[in-house]
């Protein structure tokens, strides 16, 4: 499992190894770490030319010592003062003592522009606000400059805490993070900005209550359900899929198709598109009866492609089983009915479904995803999946939200968010928590999607046909 953690905790984490560590150690880890992620990325470091831009705290001193590790060894350093009167002093005194030089004022942009490589060490995990007049034209000099850029612990100017990026921000190449990821390293649109990711173990120790969690593929096979000798078709569990319209009988078929991929031991369909899900897939359990009289599941999807029946919506929160509530359910569900639900519920909104439960533009939820997700999932009482470039997690009752390592812009493409539903809902079917089942129905996807689309365009059912191979490479 990779995590990411908040700053206060960090700084607790500091606090308590600083305490047992000679004055500076930490310091001297980040920047031995710092240094040599700069020269692997420089390839030969004699000779080349590095830009630091140093701002006022630690993150500053952090570029000072690599700067001077750098110079030892051959490389022409200059460091851009931001804060003149508060650089970090020693820092600055090894710099200049391993021949480092302090630029002129009104030298940096000539400097930035002949630069190999250019460290951002103006802000770390005590920023806020976006960057400040001064550094904005400095970062937006080396973004155009051929110079590469690495980013001190964080690209500066991004919202350690919550992904957020609220004004300029420097664009990495890389990003050195030390002791442990922070949440705007995976949380769009702060991760945009960050580049490769590089973290530097310095040592910290961590406690268990991680802000973010993002699940590997060890975490993933672990999770999945499998047949034992004893199951069959009941055992494993039977998802009822309630989608589909005259209009949109395209999402029924794909969230079936997403569902007979998930591991439930069958797939029961109601709703008026049963003609249509019969002719693609046979193994279907069709009904026109209704969620209450279609026979018994244990886990419903509702929602995809509904149109306006708010009825069998309600029906089917009125079930005493996990529901998944996915598309047009999201406008159907009367909220105090979600809320009274005592069985888990797992709601599915892409932004513009979360924007509308929350009252709010699409553009606030995208801006703020995590804060968003949390919210939802508070106001609710449910878990809540949040799709789009980063796909999150949440649960109801707070603790570490699950964010998705595997998305890739090509599941952008009509239906593939139903073929999510379907497979989510087949997890839920075979007995996986909620917020189990949302994480590594994600997580199947994506690379499902990578895989469907390996760099070209694919469609939603294609995504659906490459759920099996997803499945396999997990659990290789
Ligand atoms: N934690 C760890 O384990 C380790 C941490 N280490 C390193 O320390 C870093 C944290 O250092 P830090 O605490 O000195 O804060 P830092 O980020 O340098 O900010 C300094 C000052 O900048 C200012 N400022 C605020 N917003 C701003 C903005 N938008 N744009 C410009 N300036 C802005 C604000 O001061 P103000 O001007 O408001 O008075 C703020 O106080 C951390 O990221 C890592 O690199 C490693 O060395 C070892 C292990
Ligand atoms: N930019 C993106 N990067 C990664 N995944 C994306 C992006 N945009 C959309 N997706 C994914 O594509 C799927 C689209 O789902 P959704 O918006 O519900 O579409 P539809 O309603 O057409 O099925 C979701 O799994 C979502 O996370
Ligand atoms: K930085």
């Amino acid at each position: 499992m990779r995590t990411a953690y908040s700053v206060e905790t960090v700084r607790t984490a500091e606090r308590e190894l600083m305490a047992r560590l000679p004055g500076g150690a930490l310091m001297q880890r980040a920047a031995a770490g710092l240094a040599a992620a700069c020269a692997d990325l420089l390839g030969r470091v004699y000779g080349r030319r590095v830009v630091l831009l140093v701002g006022s705290g630690d993150n500053g001193g952090d570029a000072l010592y690599a700067g001077a590790r750098l110079a030892r060894r051959g490389a022409g350093v200059a460091a851009v003062l931001l804060a003149p009167g508060h650089t970090h002093p020693g820092g600055l005194a090894a710099l200049r003592a391993a021949g480092g030089t302090v630029a002129a004022p009104g030298a940096a942009e000539d400097l930035i522009d002949r630069a190999d490589l250019v460290v951002d060490g103006i802000v770390g995990i005590g920023g806020s606000g976006g960057l400040r007049p001064g550094a904005t034209p400095l970062a937006a000099r080396a973004a155009g400059s051929r110079a590469a850029v690495v980013a001190v612990d964080l690209p500066s100017g991004v919202e350690a805490d919550t992904g957020e990026v609220r004004g300029a921000a420097v664009r990495a190449d890389l990003t050195v993070t030390f002791g442990t990821h922070k949440p705007a390293l995976l949380v769009d649109p702060a991760r945009e900005y960050a580049g490769t990711v590089r973290l530097v173990d310095i040592g910290l120790d961590l406690p268990s209550g991680a802000a973010l969690e993002a699940l590997q593929h060890a975490d993933v096979a672990a999770l999945l359900p499998r047949p034992a000798a004893e199951s069959d078709k009941y055992r494993r569990g039977v998802v009822g899929i309630a989608a589909g319209s005259a209009r949109y009988p395209g999402a029924a078929v794909l969230a079936v198709s997403g569902a007979l991929r998930g591991g439930a031991g069958a797939v029961r369909y109601v709703g008026p598109a049963g003609q249509a899900v019969i002719a693609r897939f046979p193994e279907t359990l069709v009904s026109d009866r209704g969620p209450h009289r279609a026979g018994r599941v244990q886990a419903w999807v509702v929602g995809p492609g509904a149109g306006d029946d708010a009825d069998t919506v309600a029906e089917v929160l009125a079930e005493d089983v996990p529901v998944l509530i996915d598309a047009d359910g999201l406008r159907l569900a009367d909220p105090g009915a979600v809320r009274a639900r005592t069985a888990p519920t797992l709601m599915t909104p892409h932004a513009g479904e979360a924007a509308a439960l929350l009252g709010v533009a699409r553009e606030e939820v995208e801006e703020a995803r995590l804060s968003s997700v949390r919210e939802l999932a508070a106001r609710y009482g449910a878990t809540v999946l949040l799709k789009g470039s980063t796909t999150l997690v949440a649960a109801a009752d707070g603790g570490p939200v699950r964010v998705n390592p595997t998305g890739t812009p090509w599941l952008a493409t009509a239906g593939s968010g139903d073929v999510l539903s379907g497979l989510a809902g087949s997890l839920l079917a075979a007995g996986l928590p909620a917020l189990d089942a949302g994480s590594v129905a994600a997580y199947l996807h994506g690379l499902a999607g990578r895989f469907a689309s390996d760099g070209a365009p694919a469609g939603a059912h294609d995504v659906a046909e490459a759920i099996p191979e997803a499945w396999r490479d997990v659990r290789d």
